[in-house]
């Protein structure tokens, strides 16, 4: 039999436990983590609770010697997007491994890797290496991040209890990397959803009239798919990375009038919907686009009316782009950087994120904040069917947070004091 007990299989353990919308079963997966901790004999442990029993957060605490010094935040999110598992090689929850290594599962990449390398890093540091922190590390455990992190991270950083945490500094996920240099995000693009919809006339289905809901609809969906393409156009020239430009992507197209059989075919219906998920870079000015939709993708004369849901528009109190620095001006940069290639990595050229994270709350709170999941050499895979990660990309991953855990818990700034 093969060994039971390593940190793959351990990895697969917390990989199988059901953690998709719309029912993540939150407190399984605590409770896994906190058996894991409980290995680790300096670790403290809490559950937090902000909403409902169902929505736990999990914080775990590795004291350091100088409690004065501002601390170092390693936070992850349990909860994971659904899976088709009928398109996928292996049942999405049951983190087959190839025999080249491959682990097949949702959340391998976003983001339960990072979750389980943090305490892996953590244990090894402190059992193995007899290492005890000068500066405390907390690590953090969130619900709901997938669905834009309301009731998770955005209590945390407003309660209490964050306050007496002293965060100075955070680490949350960031995306795989297909060269050999690890990525490293200092921004992440703003999440809006936007569902526009328009109404007109029912109508035989054999008749030609003008301001049908569909006529108007397509008209929209036209002006919408033409602003999309100078965008991409901007990223297919070379001009801007994906991140830097605005993604406008249609994510659902509902109209039609059922039928048993499908949807009555010589009817034109009187009222169509669709649904777009739209990310601005923090650069962006979002009044733009508001208007944009107000004006040109769901415009009142054609009938049409829109409704925007925004998951967090990216600016600071002072009306400032949330960044974080990459340069000397952040002292953690130097140091994160150099316990990086201290574990052998290289950064590449640090980015915007495509997507969103949890780190948007963090940065707002004026922390600085990057993201980061060492993974190298392996294709993205977030979101999408056969979610995977190789076995030695993920052990390789818990050294390099060895690294990175170790410099930021010594590195002992007395400027930098609370
Ligand atoms: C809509 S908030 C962000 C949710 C998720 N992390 C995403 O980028 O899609
Ligand atoms: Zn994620
Ligand atoms: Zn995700």
């Amino acid at each position: 039999h093969p060994p039971t007990n390593t940190p793959i299989t351990r990895f697969q353990n917390y990989l199988r436990i059901y953690t998709a919308h719309p029912n993540p079963d939150y407190n399984t997966a605590v409770n896994y983590l906190t058996s894991f901790a409980r290995t680790i004999p300096t670790l403290q442990i809490q559950t937090l609770h902000f909403t409902t029993p169902d929505k736990p957060l999990l914080l775990l605490t590795w004291p350091g010697s100088n409690p004065s010094l501002p601390s170092v935040l390693l936070n992850s999110h349990l909860d994971s997007v659904p899976a088709e598992s009928s398109k996928w090689l292996h049942e999405p929850f049951e983190a087959h491994i190839s025999p080249d290594g491959e682990i097949y599962a949702r959340g391998a990449q976003d983001d339960k890797c990072i979750g389980m390398q943090y305490l892996e890093a953590i244990k090894e540091l402190e059992i193995n290496f007899h290492y005890s922190p000068t500066r405390t590390v907390h690590i953090c455990y969130v619900p709901e991040e997938e669905v834009g992190g309301f009731d998770g991270m955005a209590r945390l950083v407003k309660s209490e209890e964050f306050k007496k945490l002293k965060v100075g500094f955070v680490l949350d996920e960031g995306q795989a990397s297909t060269t050999d240099q690890f990525r490293i995000f200092y921004a992440d693009r703003s999440p809006w959803h936007v569902v526009i919809k328009a109404t007109g006339e029912p109508g035989h289905g054999s008749r030609m009239y003008d301001n049908s809901a569909m006529e108007n609809m397509m008209k929209s969906i036209e002006v919408i798919t033409k602003f999309r393409e100078n965008q991409f156009d901007l990223v297919k020239a070379g001009l801007a990375a994906p991140s830097e430009v605005i993604s406008v992507n249609p994510v659902f197209l509902k109209a039609g009038i059922p039928s048993p059989t499908g949807f009555v075919m010589n009817m034109q219906p009187s009222e169509a919907e669709a649904g777009f998920d739209i990310r601005q870079p923090p650069t962006a000015d979002p009044d733009l686009i508001r208007n944009r939709i107000a004006e040109e993708w769901a415009p009142e004369w054609r009938n049409m009316t829109y409704e925007i849901t925004e998951k967090g528009t990216l600016k600071d109190f002072m009306g400032r782009p949330l960044m974080t620095a990459t340069n000397d001006s952040n002292p953690w940069w130097p140091i994160f950087k150099q316990a990086v290639e201290a574990a052998g990595g290289k950064l590449a050229k640090p980015e915007i994120l495509t997507s969103t994270t949890d780190a948007r709350f963090m940065r707002q709170m004026g922390i600085p904040t990057f993201g980061f999941s060492p993974m190298k050499n392996t294709p993205i895979l977030l979101h999408d069917h056969n979610e995977h990660l190789k076995d030695s990309v993920y052990l390789e991953g818990i050294q390099v947070y060895e690294s990175i855990i170790r410099s930021l818990s010594s590195f002992d700034n007395a400027s930098f004091r609370y």
